[in-house]
């Protein structure tokens, strides 16, 4: 009996990814249901409210909005189901607090952020500039480029005889990595440790491990579109996309936490399914999975023989780890005016990867004073921690645990903000296990890092699995993690889907 469908595809998650995957194709013209298990959609990208203030959950840094090009990514997401945000420039990316008092703003101008790290490495002013100027390279590849599906050979054909050359370069670059780019022009160890930072604060690895074309990427970008931070929130950003979703005709299911995907019959007949934790079975032509390959393979599909694709692939990539997040609403005189909107601090070299080593700060109130209530800031800062540190522990313990690391964290930051403590309206602390239950992240990753030294990009999946009809999307797939970086997941994976049911 020929089993209803209930949409073409099903989309298990409202991340960027999921829903960059779903707004891609409800604007192509295929019905969509997206699954969210949580209340509102974001994932990473999500919010949370208390007390008057607006708490990005995860993403704060954002790439991706600029109006130009190509790599404008989330611009163009949001524009494909009519929909614009507005957000506000930020005049410095990031202003780094390290080891022998290494201050560097990275500006939003190049040349202002070329001089000001050449003044500081007097002897490596060509060196820094060849290293940086060979990302702008790779950037300019992309961003001459339509970005879509690099599985889908009509599109390859396409790219490939509109621009050669670009297609050519980024060819070059996919199985390299940043660290031995910056080695081929700068000798300085510490300049080299600084390079090291630039990647491990979104990569969460040193350079020798962060593929370049990533690299080309965020040291490039943020001097060209920017970083721009969305009125309102990040949260704002899915809300969005949400609402485009439904305008084009989709739909998102909250509350609906899928506990098992349903595979096409052995004889590839029949609809691809999915089961909902209160029982009831949806149906489509395909599923695209927004949760991490790890929860797809390891939770959702449990019953089924892990594909030797995916074995594969989880002996390259291991989960990055989670963070331990400190929320804080303070007075606003904690803070000067002047004061950058993100920040990075690390005491030690030697701890840069270390359980609670690096310290990212985000101060989104500098950007958008409505997040919190009149006169107040809110200072978001997050640190890389295990789930293994926070498992095991009595409940008297675990919050303990969270009240002695979040003053230890509070301590260092009176480095950077000596006024913070005396200034504190509330805090909230959350850990590894905080984002494994809310966002559903197997150990709440932030997302793959490479075992051992990558071929670049060459070891990352893409959206295609070995189960028939059933994708991936979102950062355990091609390129990695960052609210750009799903989207471009999302672009592809909507695109791959469209072209196999026709629409393309
Ligand atoms: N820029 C920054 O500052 C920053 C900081 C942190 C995270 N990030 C980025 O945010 C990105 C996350 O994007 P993403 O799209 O890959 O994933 P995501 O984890 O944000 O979204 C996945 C969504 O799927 C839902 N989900 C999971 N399992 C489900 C199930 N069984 N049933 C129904 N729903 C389910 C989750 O609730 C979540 O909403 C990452 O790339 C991360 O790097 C950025
Ligand atoms: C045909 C032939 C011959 C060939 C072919 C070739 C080709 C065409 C190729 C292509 C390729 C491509 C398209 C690629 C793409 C890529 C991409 C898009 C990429 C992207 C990326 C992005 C990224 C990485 C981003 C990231 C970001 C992040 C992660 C961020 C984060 C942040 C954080 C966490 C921080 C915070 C801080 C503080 C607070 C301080």
């Amino acid at each position: 009996m020929a089993l209803t469908l209930d949409a073409d595809v099903i989309v298990i998650g409202s991340g960027i990814g999921g829903l960059v995957t779903a707004t891609q194709l409800a604007a192509k013209g295929a019905s969509v249901i997206v699954l969210e298990r949580y209340l509102i959609a974001g994932g990473s990208g999500g919010y949370f409210e208390r007390n008057g203030y607006r708490f990005d959950v995860g993403a704060s840094m954002i790439f991706g909005f600029g109006d130009r090009g190509t790599t404008n990514l989330l611009t163009r997401a949001l524009a494909a189901v009519n929909m614009k945000m507005e957000t506000i420039p930020d005049p410095v990316q990031i202003h780094y607090h390290l080891p022998n008092n290494l201050e560097i703003e990275v500006h939003r101008d190049y040349e202002q952020f070329i001089k000001e790290l050449a003044d500081r490495f007097p002897h490596e002013r060509e060196g820094i500039r060849k290293f940086y100027d060979e990302c702008w390279k790779i950037f300019n590849c992309l961003n001459a480029i339509e970005l879509l599906s690099l599985e889908e050979w009509r599109y390859l054909m396409r790219v490939f005889f509109q621009n050669p050359f670009a297609c050519l370069g980024l060819a070059a670059y996919l199985p390299q990595n940043a660290g031995d780019i910056a080695k081929k022009y700068i000798r300085d160890p510490e300049l080299l440790q600084f390079i090291d930072m630039e990647c491990y604060c979104w990569s969460v690895v040193p350079a020798d491990r962060t593929p370049a074309i990533n690299a080309g990427m965020v040291f490039s970008d943020r001097h060209y579109g920017g970083i721009n931070y969305p009125v309102g929130g990040v949260g704002k950003i899915a809300e969005k996309l949400a609402e485009g979703l439904d305008k084009a005709g989709g739909e998102i299911r909250y509350g609906a936490r899928v506990t098992q995907i349903i595979p096409k019959a052995k004889s590839g007949k029949g609809a691809i399914g999915v089961k909902l934790a209160n029982g009831e079975i949806l149906y489509a032509k395909k599923v695209v999975s927004n949760a991490t390959r790890w929860d797809t393979f390891g939770n959702l599909l449990k019953d089924e023989p892990l594909p030797s694709g995916e074995k594969g692939w989880q002996s390259r990539y291991q989960k990055s780890p989670s963070f331990l997040s400190l929320h804080l609403g303070v007075e606003a005189s904690a803070i000067p005016d002047d004061a950058a909107c993100h920040h990075i601090l690390l005491e030690d070299w030697n701890d840069m990867q270390k359980e609670q080593g690096t310290i990212f700060v985000s101060i989104p109130t500098l950007l958008d004073r409505s997040l919190a209530p009149n006169g107040h800031h809110i200072v978001h800062t997050f640190t890389p921690s295990w789930m293994s540190e926070w498992e095991g522990l009595s409940a008297s313990e675990y919050e303990d645990k969270k009240n002695e690391a979040a003053r230890k964290l509070c301590d260092r930051l009176l480095a950077i903000f000596p006024k913070l403590e005396e200034c504190m309206d509330y805090q909230e602390v959350g850990t590894p296990r905080s984002h494994r239950r809310f966002l559903g992240r197997a150990d709440g990753t932030y997302g793959p890092i490479p075992a051992g030294k990558p071929l670049g990009l060459l070891g990352m999946p893409f959206n295609r699995t070995s189960i028939p009809d059933l994708y991936c999307v979102g950062d355990s797939t091609f390129p990695g993690q960052g609210l750009n970086a799903v989207a471009f997941s999302g672009f592809a994976c909507g695109h791959l889907v469209a072209s196999s049911l026709g629409l393309v």
